[in-house]
């Protein structure tokens, strides 16, 4: 009407701001009809200086680094931040009714009619008018307009085939307009809900109760910048059954909810859109617009819900999504980011989220940060990331900050045992409470000494330690000024990144057992490739294995040329009328080698006597490699390899690369994933190796897996840790690094039970019994008390094999195995059960029972064959079962003690 008129009116030219507030247009015209018979209504003429208007407001927004302008509104004078609080409060009782407020925009006559309550007509026209740059700051009341506004209207509830889906009473509200309930207000103020809401006034349990918010707290919750400090979320006392919808208080367990992102309260599809309204800040209940979110639920912050997808356009939803992530009182308050016992300022909150590596998923809370290092750490724990380093944030590091006590100082601070391991395992001495000096590219040095002895980062073990460790490890060395490190594509350090959502599997096992068999298998199985570097590595070590493989024949052709010279001067004893002297008997011998050879066999005899063997290589490839296929074609050699079976020093895989010795010692051999697999210690030096992997989708292959329920399968990520027994140190002490592991799996060899070893005093113990006292040391760990075990009870090939030729009951601990035997060796009773079947089932069984006895908890269990992918595929995929029946059983619990946290299923 307004802009009607002055597009008519003759137009004043506008000098100023000041002279645009005084352009005053009269809209009277002289009456000239009828007398009229009751009172003519009085018009309030209208000052546009107390409407809110909006500024630019020159701040950097804290989100994503993005340096965008934020509107920033200007309260205008007289505006009472006091009377916000109230209509929030009035709000919170009837959260629909600001809908209802909404719905009137433009039928100003009922707000204004009604404004007994002492809203300012001014102010209720304000509300009506929707604008939302005008209604930012007071914006408790925008949410509930966003029904009226035509830029709502327009984009998305007019326009929208989906408006189908609501309720239709809803609908009708809409259509209509119909606001006669909505726009009653009582004296008391209260703003009463439609007719629809009356019964459940009676049994609202849901109490949504606001802090008192002042306009003299507003006042002193602005910042040293005077940037505006919004108020804490409401606090929602929850008693409400699960699944039930907080405002229609239909119960639905299984039915979507959407969540309000500061309350936490929980609507159904019917009731999200009147509850939430146009979602000016996101998700949030249209009485918690202009609070702070839960920062727990920072994370789903511009993650759609299905609900909303379905509920509303796809543009509509991008818009709400947009404005959820970019809104000014969703970002982060500086002032709740403590650095070194500080809180921060914008500024340098800005500076820390806009640095070359911020820290991420940063949350209000209190943190240290080491400077020289770039190490960052929540307050009182281990480092969990490195950052830029030298930010100007925070105060100075206090040498207590990750609450370290290893009397082991790095740049003024006392670092945590994990730390301290990741030292030891880079062959650091830490004796002595020492004091480093470590720098952003990882140079270390002992303080004030001048004297890099070092850098951290360049070494693998480190690598692996902090990966073991769940220390940060930054992924590229390049930059001397340690930018560019901790990158998310680094696969190892992503685990440290993203700690939270990668479950972390434990394999450990006594010596021999198949453990890094099992882990080489995970890694050809899901695709994690070996290293350049590593490849080398293995190649080397392969060929290093075959040369020891020939040097047992060889050593084994010596002993059966003398053996055969033995027999052969018995039978010129027992019958010396043969016409063969000795050394015809010498000449006829099939084990005699070559002089060349000879030399070549003493040569390795000796090397591999004095322990020397690893020196040789690679140079020996090289040198030797013709060597080997002479004395591959040699007929003594050859008759050695047809009797490699008596040679008990010989391991079963031998075979396997001793078939194509003369192909593996060429210097142009390159390992197959088959040879690196079959291939003997390559795992690496001090016995921890770890990959970080996920399970392809199609990994469905058993009846215990529910594909249907594991479509973001693929996104979860896992980390298998393979640790040797003789890592864990006395008395299994460094299990302590494995605290945060979610699944310990025990390997057991199956066919140990009737081997033994003997150790430095001489004394033979039962390779079994052996397993069996170290699954009890780390089963009662303090560590593990409450950990998962999965145990692998591995080489059920080789099990099959032997139990046909030698008892079980050949170990102490299985004296009672007794199966009842049938004729046919593999058909040994009515269920069709193996022998080694049934033998695999009573060990299970055996080590179930020491597992309950210690932890009253179930032990899961399976067979498996390491060489093959199937079996440790299977096993694998067994680990995550059970990983998902532990997160399961955590969820009920944590549903039944505190359902308000929980998040909905829809986020
Ligand atoms: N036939 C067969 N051999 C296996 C199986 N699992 C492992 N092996 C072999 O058993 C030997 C020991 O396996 P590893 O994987 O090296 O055992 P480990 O647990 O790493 O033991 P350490 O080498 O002492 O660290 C290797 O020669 C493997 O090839 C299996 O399931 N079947
Ligand atoms: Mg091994």
């Amino acid at each position: 009407m307004t802009s009607v008129l002055m597009s008519i009116l003759p137009s004043k030219r506008v000098d100023n701001e000041e002279d645009d507030y005084n352009s005053d247009y009269s809209f009277a015209m002289e009456y000239s009809g009828p007398p009229v018979s009751g009172d003519i209504p009085e018009v309030v003429p209208v000052d546009f200086r107390r409407i809110p208007t909006a500024a630019m407001v020159a701040r950097a927004s804290t989100f994503n680094n993005l340096s965008l302008p934020v509107i920033k509104p200007i309260v205008r004078s007289g505006y009472s931040e006091k009377k916000l609080s109230v209509d929030l409060k009035l709000g919170s009782e009837s959260p629909v009714s600001d809908v209802h407020l909404g719905q009137i925009g433009g039928s100003d006559e009922n707000l204004l009619g009604n404004s007994e309550d002492g809203v300012h007509r001014e102010e209720a026209l304000g509300l009506t008018t929707g604008e939302s740059n005008v209604l930012d700051r007071g914006s408790s009341s925008s949410g509930g307009l966003g029904f009226s506004d035509g830029h709502a209207d327009s984009n998305w509830l007019s326009g929208s085939s989906k408006i189908e889906d609501l309720d239709e009473e809803y609908k009708e509200d809409l259509g209509s307009g119909n606001c006669s309930n909505a726009s009653k207000s009582t004296r008391s103020g209260e703003l009463e809900d439609c007719e629809d809401e009356a019964p459940r006034q009676g049994n609202r349990i849901q109490v949504v109760t606001f802090r008192d918010y002042t306009s003299s707290e507003a006042a002193s919750e602005e910042d040293d910048d005077g940037v505006g400090v919004f108020p804490e979320r409401p606090v929602v006392v929850d008693d409400m059954r699960k699944g039930t919808c907080y405002r229609c208080h239909k119960r639905n367990r299984f039915g979507e909810k959407e969540v309000c992102i500061v309350c936490g309260a929980k609507y159904c599809s019917k009731c999200v859109l009147r509850a939430m309204g146009s979602m000016p800040q996101g998700r949030k209940c249209i009485t918690c617009i202009d609070f702070r979110i839960d920062e727990l639920r920072r994370g789903t912050l511009g993650k759609c819900s299905r609900m909303l997808r379905k509920l509303l356009t796809d543009d509509v939803v991008k818009q709400i999504m947009s404005s959820e992530v970019l809104c000014e009182v969703n970002q982060l308050p500086p002032h709740l980011i403590y650095v070194n016992d500080r809180p921060l300022s914008m500024d340098e909150l800005v500076l820390l989220q806009s640095c070359p590596n911020p820290p991420k998923k940063l949350k209000p809370g209190k943190y240290w940060y080491d400077k020289v290092s770039g190490f960052w750490g929540k307050e009182g724990e281990k480092p969990c990331q490195i950052i830029s380093p030298q930010l100007a944030v925070g105060n100075q590091i206090r040498q207590d900050a990750s609450n370290g006590n290893t009397n082991v100082q790095i740049n003024n601070r006392e670092i945590t045992k994990p730390e301290l391991w990741m030292l030891q395992a880079a062959g650091i001495r830490c004796e002595g409470n020492p004091t480093f000096w470590v720098t952003a590219d990882g140079s270390y040095q002992h303080e004030g000494m001048n004297n890099v002895m070092g850098k951290l980062w360049d070494k693998k073990i480190v690598k692996i330690a902090c990966a073991a460790l769940s220390l940060p490890f930054p992924s590229s060395t390049a930059n001397p000024g340690g930018e560019g490190v901790d990158n998310d594509t680094d696969k190892i350090n992503s685990k440290n990144i993203d700690e939270e959502t990668t479950n972390k599997l434990l394999l450990v096992g006594s010596d021999q057992s198949g453990t890094s068999t099992i882990f080489k298998q995970a890694k050809i199985l899901y695709n994690v490739p070996f290293s350049e570097d590593e490849r080398e590595n293995i190649k080397v070590m392969i060929q290093r294995n075959l040369y020891s493989y020939i040097g047992i024949l060889l050593e084994g052709r010596e002993r059966f040329e003398q053996d055969y010279l033995v027999e052969m001067r018995r039978q010129r004893i027992d019958q010396p009328s043969s016409s063969a002297n000795t050394d015809q008997v010498d000449e006829k011998n099939i084990y005699s080698i070559s002089p060349r050879l000879k030399g070549f066999s003493s040569w390795l005899l000796q090397i591999m006597v004095s322990g020397n063997l690893e020196a040789i290589f690679p140079a020996a490839t090289r040198e030797y490699a013709p060597l080997v296929e002479e004395l591959w074609k040699d007929r003594a050699f050859q008759a050695t390899y047809t009797r490699r079976n008596e040679l008990h020093m010989l391991p079963r895989v031998a075979n396997y690369f001793l078939n194509r010795g003369v192909e593996i010692a060429r210097i142009d051999y390159e390992p197959s994933d088959m040879d690196i697999l079959y291939a003997e210690n390559i795992t690496s030096s001090n016995g921890v190796a770890s990959m970080d992997f996920s399970f392809p989708n199609s990994s469905y292959r058993d009846s215990y897996m529910e594909p249907a329920i594991d479509h973001n399968n693929s996104l979860i990520r896992y980390q298998l840790i393979r640790v040797h027994a003789d890592s864990l140190g006395e008395n299994c002490k460094w299990l302590e690094m494995f605290e945060d592991v979610d699944l310990v799996m025990y390997c057991v060899s199956l066919i140990d039970y009737n081997e033994f070893y003997e150790d430095i005093n001489g004394v033979c113990t039962n390779k079994m019994l052996a397993s069996k006292k170290l699954f009890t040391n780390i089963v009662t760990h303090p560590t593990f008390v409450e950990k998962d075990f999965l145990l692998i009870l591995n080489k059920f090939d080789l099990l099959e094999e032997k139990i046909e030729h030698v008892p079980l009951t050949q170990c102490d601990w299985f004296q009672d195995f007794n199966p009842v035997t049938s004729l046919h060796p593999y058909n040994n009773n009515r269920n069709n059960t193996s022998l080694a079947q049934r033998a695999f089932h009573y060990i299970a069984a055996k080590y179930k029972r020491l597992f309950t006895s210690i932890t009253g908890r179930k032990l899961f269990v399976i067979p498996v064959t390491g060489l093959e992918a199937d079996s440790v595929d299977k096993a694998l995929q067994y680990g995550r079962e059970v990983l998902r029946w532990a997160e399961e059983r955590h969820t009920i619990t944590m549903t039944e003690s505190t359902e308000s946290m929980e998040p909905s299923k829809s986020l």
